[in-house]
């Protein structure tokens, strides 16, 4: 993988390493302070949910085994990452000890209810102990070592007293929960890995590579750029490329997100992921297995989980002082009412006990990273693609919706509709220059200029010296002309003074005399008008942007009912225009990224129209629409809206909880045991909210 460049160092390197033990705010914070701050670390990001911690380190002055080597002074393991999603550890399996030591706690209770008292049930209760205490223990000593307070150390401090007190079965309980709620935990946490990584990981592992005749399978990664593949039907793509013969209707939705199959035919583009109809298809490579657009996909949302929302860092931040507040406080309460009003110690103690396990932080931390996620993964899933949960964050927060007029609310495929010869030019004359300078213009009013002179059997004629000027008109010499074309108050500048320039779509000149009128209109996308007015549902406004003049942009509007538009806007002029619009509140902004870059800047969110994933379009942006379908902008601020929802939803649950058994906890009528079931609960409940944000759909109505 290319490092970005960075004037840090003189030999860019990033190395992932999976970290056990990172599965709390806690252990981020030390890695922070001891990796990030070593000689030659220019990034360190740490994702909890995937226990995954990437550096990003100059060669030159540090090595891998450096870095290992300062996560271990931290009581920590690293193991180096080397391909995606490779673990070293699996969690799974069947955690015999636990299950014993919950057996042997059940008997115990058993035997103590029936009577049987002292040597049975506290031999019962040792072996529960013995079973489940030395992996709780080697963590804790683990921590205490780097110097770190996480939940190993609480449970061991909070065993260690029951024990003193003389309350083994306190004890026992509490280390079996405790093993049952770090298997629970570990186990879901696995899942949604799993679930996410499900998503995203479309690719087949090997390719039918044609050569000489023959076919061989080999692993995507040793395709080179130009090589030829064959899919057979209902086979997967491997790699990205261009269609060199069959034709079928291929599936690109797990790359696009879009339903309907597309038919490919020989000069198509084919993408790594889509699932190939009806017939086989052969294709050149394109790009290599590593670059292919659903690997940047699935780059830019593994990017995306490294970087941190809002919400997310002031939930760290909480649970920063979270934690030594209510330590400070069952300190506090071992000591003050003993010594103050000679209540007794054993009491108190316990009481104090119970906040040691409630001092936790982890569920109020797991709550943010699994529920943006769950959140960002949907999104891919549907074609959208968010670059993080500080936008989502921001998408929650949207009320005015700027919309870009060709190609993201038309179709961008304009017809022309009238053509007006003027100062008595002959009309197949101008209409054939006109042709002759848009032949060598890339812009969708200069592909219908010479579809029209193609219908009226117009040959083109050579135009030298082609000047394009983005958002106003190009200019050439044709046959010994001066011609020029464009936008009428752009023209009128590039004529002698006190030219006469009508109102049209674009006007041609020739030799400083205006010749020509030329309207066009374009089709707005079947899905402008229902995502107009599902925007409208989420109490969010859209507005109109476009270089086109008024009357053209004024259709267009009231054909998919939009009550607010903006015309004849130059491209600098989008960004002052949504700049504007920001005095109302955030702003969406949604375009095609090619013209209209600094407006999507301008923005509070600026999402691009990729079709396929054009880089360009992604590196503009906050985001990309990976296919034309603009109900994918309301469900991007209905997603983002359910994300924030379920974040604070998360976060007051897992509070309230621990409130709770804070205030039983001072009640004295909390155990132990009922803390660590509280933080289970708390744990669990807030990842299984957050996954379900993975099947997350929205099609206007009620909610949100
Ligand atoms: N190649 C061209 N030929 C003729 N006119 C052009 C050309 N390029 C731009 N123009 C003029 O400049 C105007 C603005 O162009 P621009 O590409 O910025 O936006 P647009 O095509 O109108 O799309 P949008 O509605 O998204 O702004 C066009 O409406 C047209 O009048
Ligand atoms: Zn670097």
């Amino acid at each position: 993988m290319n490092a970005p460049a960075c004037p840090r160092c003189t030999d860019h390197r990033t190395a992932t390493f999976h970290v056990a033990e990172m599965d709390c705010a806690h252990e981020v914070a030390i890695l922070e302070k001891r990796v990030g701050t070593l000689d030659g670390v220019v990034t360190l990001d740490a994702d909890v949910l995937s226990r995954q911690l990437r550096v990003h380190y100059d060669g030159a002055t540090l090595s891998v085994a450096g870095i290992a080597e300062a996560v271990a002074q931290a009581g920590m393991r690293a193991w180096p990452v080397t391909a995606r999603g490779e673990a070293p550890r699996a969690e799974t399996g069947m955690p015999w000890g636990l299950l014993t030591a919950g057996l042997a706690c059940v008997v115990a209770g058993a035997l103590w209810l029936t009577g049987v008292r002292d040597l049975w049930v506290r031999a019962a209760l040792l072996l529960a102990v013995a079973l489940t205490a030395p992996g709780t223990l080697r963590r804790a000593w683990q921590a205490a070592r780097g110097r770190r307070l996480d939940i190993h150390v609480l449970m061991t401090v909070a065993v260690a007293g029951a024990l003193a007190i003389d309350e083994w079965f306190e004890a026992a309980t509490v280390l079996v929960l405790f093993g049952v709620a770090q298997a629970l935990e570990a186990r879901s946490l696995a899942r949604a890995r799993r679930a996410i990584a499900d998503v995203l990981d479309v690719t087949p592992p090997t390719a039918d590579v044609l050569q000489g005749g023959t076919t061989r399978t080999v692993p995507v990664a040793q395709v080179a750029v130009g090589q030829v593949v064959s899919v057979r039907p209902g086979g997967r793509v491997p790699l990205d490329g261009i269609v060199a013969a069959g034709e079928s209707a291929v599936n690109q939705a797990p790359v696009t997100g879009e339903a309907e199959p597309v038919r490919k035919i020989p000069g198509d583009v084919v993408y790594a992921g889509s699932v190939n109809g009806e017939a086989l298809l052969t294709f050149e490579v394109s790009r290599v297995s590593t670059d292919s657009t659903v690997a940047r996909i699935v780059h830019e949302v593994e990017r995306a989980h490294a970087a941190r929302a809002k919400v997310q860092s002031s939930v760290d931040r909480f649970a920063a002082v979270y934690t030594p507040i209510v330590l400070g406080l069952a300190v506090a309460m071992a000591l003050l009412p003993p010594l103050l009003t000679g209540a007794p110690w054993l009491v108190w103690i316990e009481r104090a006990l119970v906040l040691l396990v409630v001092a936790c932080p982890c569920a109020l931390v797991i709550a943010t990273p699994v529920a943006m996620v769950s959140a960002l993964s949907a999104a891919a899933r549907r074609g959208l693609l968010l670059k993080g949960g500080a936008v989502l964050e921001r998408l929650a927060s949207i009320r005015v919706v700027a919309l870009d007029k060709t190609g993201t609310v038309s179709e961008g495929r304009p017809r022309i509709t009238a053509v007006t010869s003027l100062n008595a030019f002959p009309e197949s004359r101008a209409v054939q220059l006109a042709a002759s300078i848009e032949a060598g213009v890339h812009h969708p009013l200069a592909l219908a200029i010479v579809d029209l002179a193609s219908s009226r059997d117009l040959a083109l004629l050579p135009a030298t010296a082609i000047q394009h000027v983005a958002g106003r008109g190009a200019y050439a010499r044709v046959d010994g002309h001066d011609v020029c074309i464009g936008r009428g108050d752009w023209l009128a500048t590039m004529l002698p003074a006190g030219a006469q320039v009508p109102d049209a779509t674009a006007v041609l000149a020739v030799d400083g005399i205006p010749v020509l009128a030329i309207d066009a209109a374009d089709h707005a996308r079947a899905t402008a008008a229902p995502a107009i007015e599902a925007l409208a549902l989420l109490g969010a406004e859209a507005t109109l942007l476009s270089g086109d003049h008024e009357p053209a942009v004024a259709r267009l509007a009231s054909e998919v009912h939009v009550a607010e538009w903006r015309a004849r806007l130059l491209p600098e002029d989008k960004a002052a225009a949504v700049e504007d619009m920001r005095r109302r509140g955030p702003v969406l902004m949604v375009g095609d990224g090619i013209n209209d870059g600094p407006a999507l800047a301008a923005a509070s969110v600026g999402l691009a129209m990729a079709d396929g994933g054009t880089a360009v379009a992604l590196e503009a942006a906050d985001g990309a629409l990976m296919h034309h379908d603009l109900a994918l902008v309301p469900y991007a601020i209905a997603l983002g809206r359910a994300t924030l929802r379920t974040v604070r939803t998360n976060v007051a649950l897992a509070l309230a909880l621990k409130v709770a058994v804070m205030i039983a906890a001072l009640a004295g009528v909390a155990s132990l045991w009922l803390a660590v079931l509280a933080d289970v609960g708390a744990s669990l409940l807030v990842v299984a909210l957050s996954l379900r944000l993975l099947s997350f759909e929205w099609v206007g109505g009620g909610r949100s």
